[in-house]
């Protein structure tokens, strides 16, 4: 039955998200009152810019006191899609003292502060959401909290960031270096004015952190995740990868240890096969691979970000806290009971591919090999390409078998100090074979 009394929600922040979180909510505002069993209303909407004109909003519900707003009492769900980590961390910790429920799209403040988020929920008891947070659109929290909740997942691994996916795809497509397909990117409005959260990675490093929690039912901190960006990938690369039948993406990868007793969680450019489905993952789309135990492998697939994307998710978990709220009952919270080890990244073992500019004379390869051998990493295949340009040097490319990342570092190290090996062009991680 259809209660008459609204559920009053308050949004903060107006931007991308916020503005068709709004605009979602008054013209399908019907079918979310079917949906969840009670109307909703937009009771207040906290902004910083009062003067600007927002279709669809009435004037007096806006205000520039979000502190206030959070604090009415009478508010059922807060709805922040500010972003940053304050004012929002505040604002969503008094939201719950005051009785609020949480939706948040905030990628930066859960990787960040997701435990103590968490903990402030549970001794209000109240529900945080935050399906927007990681991989826009696509459901993917929901699925790992709840679908895949009597399963165990042992990977996570996708493209979870839609500029970085954007750029490689262009530098693969046209041959573009990094400059200019970033500079493409802009245009289009894919990358931001200072497009430095997405190309050295930190954002996907916070998704990677959310996912590893909730799939491996662990704490996993921001800085748990070993971070890499893409900035320093190079058309050559490209064009290495495509010899091996490979192309180049941005990856964030969570994984079980093979014991089972420790995970991973880092976040790299990484040469993947052609034939892999994550390798047609085009333009600024999110793809993810999930392998768990009995469901074997799955993959989400869609848009990243956008915001009219973005705002489904967040209304998405809207009509679940609503329903919640009515209810009387709160969904899942932290799980972290696991509580396994985070492993560092030279814990990590995966095959590689190494370009080297070595001198062009006999013993060269066999030195070489010999620095790999004596660090325990088994050599795959080598390429030799002498150089046309008469320098005496050649191009070296060895793919190893898979290794540890501490013994690839150590015999990376141990070539460098090599007279014959004049420098160390590239090394990339192979993955999803
Ligand atoms: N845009 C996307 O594609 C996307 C995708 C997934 C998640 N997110 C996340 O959603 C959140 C919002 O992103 P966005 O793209 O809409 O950003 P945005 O910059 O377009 O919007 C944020 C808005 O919040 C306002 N704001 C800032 N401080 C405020 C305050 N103290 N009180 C009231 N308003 C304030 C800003 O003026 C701005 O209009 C971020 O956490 C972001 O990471 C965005
Ligand atoms: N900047 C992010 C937005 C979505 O989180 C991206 O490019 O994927
Ligand atoms: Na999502």
């Amino acid at each position: 039955m259809m209660r008459t009394r609204p559920l009053k929600v308050a949004l903060l922040g107006c931007g991308v998200v916020g503005s068709e979180v709004a605009r979602i909510m008054t013209t399908h505002a019907d079918d979310l009152a079917a949906r969840i069993g009670a109307p909703i209303e937009l009771a207040g909407v906290a902004v910083r810019r009062p003067s600007k004109v927002r279709e669809g909003i009435p004037a007096e519900l806006i205000t520039t006191d979000a502190t206030a707003l959070v604090k009415r009492g009478d508010i059922d769900v807060v709805v922040e899609v500010i972003g940053g980590i304050e004012p929002a961390r505040t604002l969503i910790t008094t939201a719950f003292e005051h009785g609020a429920s949480v939706v948040s799209a905030n990628k930066a403040l859960l990787a960040q502060d997701g435990a103590a988020l968490h903990a402030a929920a549970d001794e209000n008891d109240k529900d945080l959401y935050y399906e927007a947070a990681v991989a826009g659109a696509i459901p993917l929290i929901r699925p790992l909290r709840e679908s895949l909740a009597g399963d165990k997942v042992n990977r996570v691994l996708g493209i979870v960031n839609g500029t970085t996916n954007f750029i490689l795809d262009k530098m693969d497509s046209t041959g573009a270096g990094y400059q200019e397909a970033l500079d493409e990117a802009t245009a289009l409005g894919y990358a931001e004015a200072d497009p430095t959260a997405d190309v050295e990675g930190f954002d996907a490093a916070a998704k990677a952190a959310i996912l590893a929690g909730i799939a491996f039912h662990t704490r996993v901190r921001l800085d748990d995740v070993h971070r890499e960006g893409m900035t320093e990938v190079t058309a050559a690369d490209f064009a290495s990868a495509k010899e091996m039948g490979c192309t180049i993406k941005l990856l964030a990868i969570c994984e079980r240890s093979a014991d089972g007793a420790s995970v991973t969680a880092r976040v790299h450019p990484a040469m993947i096969p052609l034939s892999h489905p994550l390798a047609s993952v085009r333009g600024a789309y999110n793809a993810v691979f999930v392998e768990s135990d009995a469901a074997g492998q799955l993959m989400f697939y869609g848009p990243g970000a956008g915001g009219a994307p973005t705002a489904s998710a967040v209304l998405g978990d809207l009509v679940a806290v609503c329903r919640n709220r009515l209810n009387g009952a709160t969904g899942p919270g932290e799980s972290a009971y696991a509580a396994l080890t985070v492993s560092p990244m030279g814990d990590v073992v995966t095959r590689y591919h190494i370009s080297l500019d070595v001198a062009d004379k006999p013993g060269v390869l066999a030195q070489v090999a010999t620095v790999f051998a004596e660090h325990g990493v088994s050599i795959d295949t080598v390429r030799q390409q002498g150089r046309q340009d008469g320098d005496g040097e050649a191009s070296l490319v060895v793919v190893t078998h898979r290794a540890s990342d501490a013994s690839l570092s150590g015999t990376v190290e141990a070539l460098r100090k090599l007279d014959t090996v004049r420098g160390v062009a590239s090394i990339m991680r192979v993955e999803g074979e």
